[in-house]
């Protein structure tokens, strides 16, 4: 590639991992989110994009006929057309790594959050209604030694099997299409995590955890079945892809009685539409996708996306390229 390239910012990045951008490129800044026609216009010419959370489909692309790479600034893939990017020889880098540890402590404060109540008796507080001792009506349930179900068992889900094993003293079940080999892969987990088949899985679990990345194999297979097969008063979390999970058929085993609460970060559709049943369910605790943000980890993932981008424009090979042959 030519030294100076056009590189197309579509979500605002800190100062100086901008800054680090533009003296080596020419860079045009523009958030399609709030100036659409300011994006349209550069596509012509982007040689690279960097952003997220805005979907870069096939109209996209083929408004960008230059491009050449796309920096992620996320570790999920699902904004993007994979197969259209590997057809046009696009090379995609994502953000994996940098985030795990702080999406585990989000999904792990989901978890004490719905068994202990947290938010729910928080706000008796804060509404004046606390005027006598807590009775059993307000206890919670222990979180510590309970059953942990994972769906979804990689980087992220093995961040919050260690800290539900090694912390919680729970047993950790999990399902992947093959068993992952602990000695390998997750030493810390071997003696801890076991796996399961899905109705293994949910059958034993006091907490189902999904983690799971959001494609065609994991679009709505959550679903009533699923839900069924959960034990009667489990609790279930989805730190993952909203979509990955049937959210009619999640209502519907909550006001069963079959869920005991849900903690959720991600939805099907997001922001949460106001009229969403899940927005006020008394029993749902309803987070706005913060699963990595905090300053030390959006900081070091907007670092990555940009050392990506940057290695891809001076013809090295980025850290972090995602395999758009493989989905
Ligand atoms: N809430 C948030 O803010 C937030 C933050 C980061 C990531 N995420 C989501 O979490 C996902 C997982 O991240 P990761 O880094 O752990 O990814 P990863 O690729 O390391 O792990 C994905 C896991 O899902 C499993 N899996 C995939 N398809 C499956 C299927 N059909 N059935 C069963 N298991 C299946 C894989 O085997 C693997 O264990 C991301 O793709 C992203 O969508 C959410």
């Amino acid at each position: 590639m030519s030294t100076r390239q056009n590189i197309l910012v579509f979500r605002e990045l800190p100062a100086d991992q901008l800054a680090r951008l533009q003296a080596a490129h020419s860079v045009t800044v523009a958030d399609p989110k709030t100036d659409r026609a300011a994006f349209d216009a550069a596509l012509p010419l982007a040689q690279a994009l960097i952003g997220s959370s805005f979907p870069i489909d096939a109209a996209v692309l083929e408004r960008a006929p230059a491009l050449k790479v796309i920096s992620s600034v996320s570790v999920g893939v699902d904004n993007y057309a994979l197969a259209e990017l590997h057809r046009r020889g696009i090379l995609l880098c994502h953000t994996p790594g940098v985030l795990d540890e702080t999406v585990a402590d989000t999904v792990f404060a989901l978890l004490m959050a719905t068994s202990r109540r947290v938010v729910e008796l928080s706000n008796l507080v804060r509404e004046g209604r606390w005027t006598r001792n807590i009775g059993e009506e307000f206890f919670g349930f222990d979180v510590h030694g309970k059953t942990l179900g994972l769906l979804g068992f990689g980087r992220i889900g093995q961040a919050i099997a260690r800290r539900a094993a090694l912390g919680f003293g729970m047993p950790v079940r999990y399902h992947t299409r093959r068993p992952v080999d602990l000695a390998v892969q997750a030493p810390a987990l071997l003696g801890h995590a076991e796996h399961r088949t899905l109705d293994a899985l949910l059958a034993e679990s006091d907490f189902v955890v999904a983690m799971l990345p959001l494609s065609d194999s994991t679009r709505g297979l959550i679903d009533a079945r699923l839900f069924s097969r959960m034990k009667p008063g489990a609790i279930f979390i989805n730190g993952g892809r909203g979509a990955t999970v049937d959210e009619a058929a999640l209502l519907a085993a909550l006001d069963s009685g079959q869920l005991r609460a849900a903690g959720l970060d991600v939805f099907a559709k997001e922001p949460l539409p106001g009229e969403s049943p899940l927005r006020t369910h008394p029993r749902v605790t309803p987070l706005p996708h913060i699963g990595s943000a905090t300053h030390e980890t959006r900081y070091a993932m907007n670092r990555l996306a940009v050392d990506n981008l940057l290695a891809a424009l001076a013809g090295q090979r980025p850290a972090a390229v995602y395999d758009t042959a493989a989905a």
